[in-house]
Parts: C-alpha cells; structure tokens; sequence
C-alpha cells in the first residue's frame, strides 16, 4: 500500500475489503505513482466519517459507504468515485454528476463470485446445510430431508450478467429457468436458453426466485407482501442482489406461517442486519453480504477501479462509467 496521506490529491480507499487478497490493486496506484492510503478507519464509514475523509481526496473508492449529497459537497477536491463493485445504490450519482464528479465500478469483476454463492446458498436452503452442520457438532445426528433442483423453476429476476451466470449454473442442474428484465431485447434471454416472462408470471411459476437487480434509490420492495403472497406454497426465495428489494417484515412472516419453505440471504435492508425479523426467522440462511468475495472477484474488483480512478486523475475517459 502506498501510505502518503497528508498529500493533495490523493486516493482514499474506504471499503475495508480493498486488496484483500492480492497487493495488485495496490501496484495500479504505485506504478502510475499515483498516492493513495486506506482510511482512517477500520470498519465501514458513516456519513460523517466519510465527509472527513472525502474532505482532501481527490478520488474515493468505496464499498458500501454511504456517499451521500453531503460527501460529495464536502470534498471540493474529488473527481471520481469508484465503487469496488457493481451496485451504485450507496452513491448519491446524480449528485455526483451535478457536481461534475465521475463515478465509475466493476461490471463483470464479481459476476463468478456472486453466480457461485447464489448457487451455494440456494444449495444449502433446500438441503438445509446449516441445521444439518449444527446437529452433528451438537452430537444430534438428525438426518434432514430436502427437494431436488432438476426438474423445478428457478425465475431470475434481473437479468444481466449475475443472472445469466445462475441461468447458466441451474441449467446444469436441469432446472427450468424463467426470467424478468424489461430492459433486455428477446434474444439475450433466447440465447440463454430461458424462457422471458412478466414478473408476476415469474413469482407464479417459480419453485424459486433468486433477484439479480440493482436496488433504484428510493423505490419502495420490489418484493412486498403482496408479491410474496403470490409466490407458490413451499417455494424459496434467494437474495444476493440488494436487502432493500424484499419486504423483510413480510418474508419473515411468509417463513414464519409457512408458505415459504426458506430463504437464503446475503443482502440485508441495513448492514449489519441488527434487528432484522429474519434474524430469528426459521428456515433462513444468512450470510455477511459477502457474495463478492472470491479471491479472484477480489483482485478483479480492486485493478479495475484502481486503473479507471488513475484514468479519470490523467484526464482520461473511466473504461467502466456510470456517470
Ligand atoms: N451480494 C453481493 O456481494 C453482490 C451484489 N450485487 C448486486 O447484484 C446486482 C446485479 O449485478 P449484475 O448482474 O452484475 O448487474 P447487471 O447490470 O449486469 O444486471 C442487472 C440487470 O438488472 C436489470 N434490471 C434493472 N432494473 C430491473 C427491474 N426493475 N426488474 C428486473 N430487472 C431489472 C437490468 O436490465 C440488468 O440487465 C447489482 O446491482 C448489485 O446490487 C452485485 C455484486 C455483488
Ligand atoms: O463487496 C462489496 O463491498 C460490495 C459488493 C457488491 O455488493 C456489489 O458489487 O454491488
């Protein structure tokens, strides 16, 4: 890591999973002799934290910090923004682009990662992994039971690469997969073999649903009470994309009386999910949001936007741009 903070212009990263794995990200800002620092802080920012370290940088990259208005006005010398990751929802981008800061991000860095953990989740739902590890360390050997995925409907709602990845993976599952994206023409859902659908035609046939969408700010569940009422007895519901798509309360309530058969969840409305109704909800498979986290994802994540924040420092266009 280059440590030279106390200079102008430098880069702050703030996402603590920056580099995890490999220095290389690290090298992109060294080699372009570019200075960067990891905050200050060792653990994910507050707005006020984040205006304190946004104050002198002239680039930010982020994880899931809130970079609010309120950042963003506070740091006078910023130029860009660099999400180490997909989802833009923690960013305020159109204040950013009133600013006339550039925002940039990771397509396609994390798409294995996050394809492998839907499946591994979706895995241990029906097969009820986690009950199961408990009662052998706890000395119960109870044996449990669970359905098949070939030959049941997975609809995949949002369908771009993360979606086309599980597409591919239940696919090799011999499961039927239906998908929702209104912004894709017929041939990317043909090409994958999968049969395109309305979103209310998807919850109706799917023996699970598994959400691949950003999360739109301010947009209220795509997956409310209602919704989940719609979803077919005994089904499952995996969310790797973002917390604030489902209803909590309600899919807490849908496990609870039964209807649903589980859930597996890697993404929560507030991280950490403190007080969370399916903390305690039954059937649940719950996971620290870390769906992104492979080595590889790691390294790919952090070289893409270091080299795309070091562009935008030289004057050049970002390869990835949001705004
Ligand atoms: N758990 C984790 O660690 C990670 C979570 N994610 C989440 O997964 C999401 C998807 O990531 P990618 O597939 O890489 O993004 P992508 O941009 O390739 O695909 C998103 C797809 O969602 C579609 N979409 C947008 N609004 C929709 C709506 N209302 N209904 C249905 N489809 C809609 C888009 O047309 C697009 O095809 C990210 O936005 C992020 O929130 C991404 C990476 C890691
Ligand atoms: O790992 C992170 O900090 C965020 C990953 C993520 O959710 C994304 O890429 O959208």
């Amino acid at each position: 890591m280059t440590d030279m903070s106390g200079s102008t212009g430098e880069v702050v990263v703030t996402t603590q999973s920056f580099a995890r794995y490999t220095d290389s990200p690290w090298r992109v800002f060294e080699e372009a002799r570019v200075p960067a620092r990891r905050s200050r802080f060792a653990h994910p920012l507050a707005e006020d934290e984040l205006v304190r370290e946004a104050a002198g940088a002239a680039a930010l990259v982020v994880g899931l910090d809130p970079v609010t208005a309120k950042v963003i006005g506070a740091a006078p010398s910023l130029r860009v923004i660099a999400k180490h990751g997909v989802g833009v929802d923690n960013i305020d981008v159109a204040a950013a682009r009133a600013a006339g800061i550039r925002v940039v991000n990771a397509p396609g860095a994390n798409t294995t990662a996050v394809a492998d953990m839907t499946m591994a989740l979706l895995l241990a739902a029906v097969r009820r992994i986690v009950p199961a590890h408990t009662s052998v360390v706890q000395g119960r050997w109870e044996r449990f039971f669970g359905p098949e995925l070939a030959g049941r409907t997975l609809a995949v709602i949002g369908f771009g690469r993360i979606g086309q990845a599980v597409a591919r993976r239940a696919r090799g599952f011999d499961m039927t997969v239906v998908a929702y994206d209104p912004h894709l023409p017929a041939e990317v859902f043909a090409e994958q073999g999968v049969r395109a659908a309305g979103l209310d035609e998807c919850l109706a046939a799917a023996d699970v649903v598994t959400l691949h969408l950003p999360l739109a700010p301010g947009a209220p569940p795509l997956l409310g009470r209602a919704e989940l009422a719609r979803l077919r007895p005994g089904a499952y519901l995996v969310n790797t994309a973002r917390g604030g798509l489902v209803d909590e309360a309600a899919l807490a309530e849908a496990l609870r009386d039964g209807h649903l058969a589980g859930a597996a969840v890697d993404v929560f409305a507030s991280e950490p999910p403190d007080g969370s109704p399916l903390l305690d909800a039954p059937n649940v498979v719950l996971t620290p949001h870390c769906g992104a986290f492979s080595h590889e994802a790691n390294a790919a994540m952090g070289t893409t936007v270091a080299t795309d924040v070091v562009r935008v420092l030289r004057g050049l266009p970002p390869v990835n741009p949001v705004v």
